[in-house]
């Protein structure tokens, strides 16, 4: 059968924008996904020269007459595109997925979480009557590791799952950037760690504790306490801490931080009954983890040190799950996924529905409040929670 084709259009022109279209537009061969492939049909700019640029320095030659560029609103109008990418500042996220469920697209946000849990509910229901509408889609939840990962955890073999840490942490250097127009610190701009590296820590903790077989329900988490160290300069989060409960299956302590970098070797740390499991740095596309058995365990598989059937059953093991070059950086993953949901009818992707992301935005609301973050909301006011 021919492969489905999606015709995107792509809001914004800058860098994830320019990462996200390269790897979309890669031939999906390279990724062993052969019943779907995608078309770039639009670009919208602030600038219609910046639009034009893009088509020509991003998409291949061959693909650059097919597509259009203009204004944001001349993207949404386009009868020929059928999904729009977001990749503007998270302050615009709100609008600007408004704006194409409105005009009958499907949706792919970047991850954002500037939205507070009634914005959220206003984009869903309207989604909800024929859109898709997929956020806080971090790609990371769509990489192949992320399913090895959970395979390993929910096999059972080391037992329940007792606490998750789950860091991404650069330093930055705040002060050396504009405090009016860098997106990292800019209060207008939704700046911070939070919003911008926060999702990472929580995806994988999502799909650890709130995927786990364990939580049968799917019920949210029990309990979300949240701490900000603010940057005084802009009023944003300079560092944060949260810790996440699900009351049957575990705890999560999620930190990041734009003001020091992370430690490579903490990335995200699985305690689990019978031995822990660290994803590989970084955070948001790791290719391996590593599975340490606990010393209680190494005895019971093998005393004596020898002898054992699967003498590699008590060691220390990393595996290895490399996005292979021609998938580039792995963005199409989750392109992949709003393709199959949309060839299918699916209004929601199973893997990341709408009732996880309003989990996730009371999660980020919450740890704004409990933390005094005075960054910009989803209308791009600044200083109003
Ligand atoms: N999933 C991932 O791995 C990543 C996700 N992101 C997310 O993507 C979003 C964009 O980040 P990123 O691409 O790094 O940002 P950039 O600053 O590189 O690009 C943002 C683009 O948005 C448009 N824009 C609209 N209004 C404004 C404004 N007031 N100020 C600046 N730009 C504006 C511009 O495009 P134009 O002029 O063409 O309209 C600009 O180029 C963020 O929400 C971020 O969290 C970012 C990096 C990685
Ligand atoms: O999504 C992201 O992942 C990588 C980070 O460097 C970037 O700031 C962030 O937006």
């Amino acid at each position: 059968m021919a492969p489905f084709e999606l015709r995107w259009g792509i809001i914004a022109t800058g860098g994830i924008s320019t990462q996200f279209t390269k790897d979309l537009v890669l031939d999906p061969a390279g990724r062993d996904a052969n019943d779907v492939k995608h078309i770039v049909k639009a670009v919208g700019s602030r600038s219609k020269e910046s639009a034009d640029k893009f088509i020509s320095a991003v998409l291949p030659s061959d693909l650059q007459e097919g597509a259009q560029g203009g204004t944001y609103e001349e993207v949404f109008a386009n009868p020929e595109v059928d999904v729009v990418y977001i990749g503007t500042p998270h302050t615009y996220h709100y609008e600007n997925t408004m704006d194409a469920l409105n005009a009958g697209k499907h949706v792919l946000c970047e991850k954002p979480f500037t939205f507070d849990v009634e914005e959220l509910d206003e984009l869903t229901a309207l989604a909800k009557k024929k859109n898709l509408f997929l956020m806080e889609a971090v790609w990371t939840r769509f990489h192949p590791i992320a399913y090895a990962v959970q395979d390993a955890i929910f096999s059972g073999k080391y037992g329940k799952v007792k606490r998750v840490f789950a860091d991404l942490a650069f330093n930055i250097e705040p002060d050396k950037l504009d405090a009016k127009t860098n997106r990292m610190i800019a209060a207008e701009l939704g700046g911070g760690g939070l919003l911008d590296l926060g999702p990472y820590p929580m995806v994988w903790v999502m799909m650890i504790l709130h995927q786990n077989p364990g939580n049968k329900e799917r019920a949210p988490p029990s309990s979300v306490k949240g701490h900000m160290r603010i940057y005084e300069r802009t009023g944003v989060d300079a560092s944060s801490t949260w810790i996440v409960d699900w009351k049957d299956v575990g705890t999560a302590v999620c930190t990041t931080s734009i003001e020091t970098q992370m430690n490579l070797e903490r990335c995200v740390t699985v305690q689990m009954e019978g031995g822990e499991l660290t994803v590989d740095f970084p955070t948001f596309r790791p290719e391996g983890y590593t599975i340490t058995p606990k010393p209680a365990n190494r005895e019971d598989a093998d005393p004596e040190g020898e002898g054992n059937a699967n003498p590699d059953a008590n060691k220390t093991q990393h595996h290895s799950h490399p996005v292979p070059e021609s998938a580039g950086r792995g963005m199409n993953y989750q392109a992949d996924e709003v393709a199959r949901c949309i060839r299918d009818g699916k209004l929601e992707s199973e893997r990341c529905n709408l009732a996880e992301s309003r989990i996730v935005q009371s999660v980020f609301d919450e740890v704004r409040k409990q933390g005094g973050y005075l960054g910009g909301n989803a209308k791009g006011k600044a200083g109003t929670r």
